[in-house]
């Protein structure tokens, strides 16, 4: 069985009810490969709008939901929070956790995103996990490190076997938002050093794992990083904002 190529929409806190027209618009021209996922993830008040356009449109084969971050907690008291419940509640199948933004801005750390991964998994919610280092990391040559430090925080929380239902997304933070995008080959070396690590601890895993590129992907890099053997789709911020854009982006996959 090979893997499925997985194109990811981060829209971040942009977009409104009418990208999401457009884009359902869009979507429904596109003839998809019929190895191609999409997955779209808005802020929290659009999910159910997003998945309910999408079943309308009778693409729910093609695209799935996903929230772009949740919370550690399953309930409770702790105001402006959602929870993995809520997104069951409303069907929602993935969602993004340890985003570099929320890394960064938010100060999430490698043993709160561990947390998080694993509330998700025990709900039956697809982590879409991101993971990547910083410029004056990739400069130092810490590259590798930074990634380890990152997936074994995780694996420590949740063990292994549990990246058989995970996604992970491999995002240089320096690409992100720069229009810097590794070059195919840089990110290509570097998801296979993501592969091999993962596959140290479990190969049947780590030859399913689906490993995603993010950082400045557009209509005019996608196909070249799509094409490594290493490289599983991408995780597209700007790019997904144009509906236009992203359909190309899902047709060339
Ligand atoms: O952070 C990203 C996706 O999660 C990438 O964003 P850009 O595609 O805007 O660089």
């Amino acid at each position: 069985m090979s893997r499925s190529l997985i194109v990811a929409a981060n829209w971040k806190m942009n977009g409104d009810s009418a990208l999401i027209d457009a884009m359902i618009a869009k979507l429904s021209q596109v003839s998809f490969n019929d190895n191609v996922k999409v997955v779209i993830a808005p802020s929290f008040p659009y999910l159910d709008k997003l998945n309910s356009a999408v079943k309308a449109a009778n693409l729910s084969d093609k695209i799935s939901v996903s929230a772009q971050n949740i919370s550690e907690q399953t309930s409770g008291a702790f105001t402006g929070e959602v929870s993995t419940a809520m997104l069951c509640d409303l069907a929602i199948s993935h969602t993004i956790i340890g985003h570099s933004e929320r890394r960064s801005i938010y100060g999430e750390s490698d043993t709160l995103i561990a947390d998080k991964v694993a509330v998700a998994l025990a709900a039956g919610v697809t982590p879409i996990l991101c993971i990547g280092e910083s410029e004056a990391e990739r400069e130092a040559g810490q590259t590798e490190q930074v990634l380890a430090k990152q997936l074994s925080a995780v694996i420590e929380k949740t063990g292994i076997e549990a990246f058989a239902n995970i996604v992970l997304a491999y995002e240089p933070v320096w690409a992100i938002g720069t229009g810097k995008t590794a070059s195919p080959e840089m990110a290509q070396e570097t998801h296979a050093f993501i592969r091999k690590f993962i596959a140290a601890s479990a190969q049947d895993i780590a030859l399913m794992l689906p490993i995603l590129y993010g950082g400045s992907v557009n209509q005019k890099t996608s196909e070249a990083l799509f094409a490594q053997p290493d490289i599983d789709g991408g995780l597209i911020g700007g790019a997904s904002l144009k509906a236009d854009e992203f359909g190309t982006i899902c047709q060339n996959a």
